[in-house]
């Protein structure tokens, strides 16, 4: 999101990126969208990474929105004998990113979408033990989808804040395909977009 645009001050000023499938694709992407804007003198204001996911339940049931507070690396890391070594653990990086509280708070009173962390895999979850796995090392997940620690990392390497935004259109466990509601997702997200302007009009970004 840029500045409020004069030309309609009602609304600020969005550009959609389709960014690709993947932590590093997203975070490619979003890294060369923020240069060029960055270059060219019209800088973003805040980077927002949204699509469909899937929902931890029953907290999170197909259709429903979530609001990340936490967008985190769930597989960014190391295997080791004891279990799963974060990268953080091995004296690297970091493993989340926190979006603004306030805009979190606003949106998500905005949509009804659920406040909790969103977790990035680069492998999507196909099984009831992964599923549980992942919930035990992070109890506040409620929804996991591939991209949002990649837009996060390249928002932060510009300063940036950034919001994650998702629609749940399967549950995380066992591979269903059968069970996927991505036009239901797709129809909730849609609908929630619709409420964005005001809320980002009303945020300062010094909150
Ligand atoms: O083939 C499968 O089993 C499978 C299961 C879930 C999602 C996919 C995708 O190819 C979608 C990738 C796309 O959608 C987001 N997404 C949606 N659901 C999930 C999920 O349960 N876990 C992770 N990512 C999900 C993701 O952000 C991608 O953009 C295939």
């Amino acid at each position: 999101m840029s500045p409020g645009n004069p030309a309609s001050p009602a609304s600020p000023a969005a550009e959609i990126l389709v960014a690709g499938v993947g932590p590093a694709a997203a975070a490619a992407a979003t890294a060369r969208a923020l240069a060029l804007a960055e270059a060219a003198g019209t800088p973003y204001d805040l980077v927002v990474s949204t699509g469909i996911g899937g929902g931890f339940a029953p907290d999170a049931p197909v259709g429903s929105l979530v609001v990340a507070d936490a967008v985190t690396a769930a597989d960014l890391g190391a295997e080791t004998p004891d279990g799963f070594l974060p990268v953080t653990g091995l004296g690297f990086g970091r493993v989340t990113h926190e979006p603004p509280p306030a805009l979190v708070a606003a949106l998500a009173a905005a949509t009804g979408a659920a406040v909790g962390t969103v977790l990035t895999v680069s492998t999507v979850t196909g099984t009831a033990e992964r599923a549980a796995a992942l919930r035990a090392r992070h109890p506040g997940a409620l929804a996991e989808a591939m991209e949002g620690f990649g837009v996060a990392e390249a928002a932060a390497a510009h300063g940036l804040p950034v919001l994650e935004l998702r629609a749940v259109s399967n549950p995380v466990g066992p591979r269903d395909r059968a069970a996927w509601r991505i036009g239901d997702a797709l129809a909730a997200l849609t609908e929630a977009f619709g409420k964005l302007a005001p809320v980002l009009k009303g945020w300062n970004r010094h909150d």
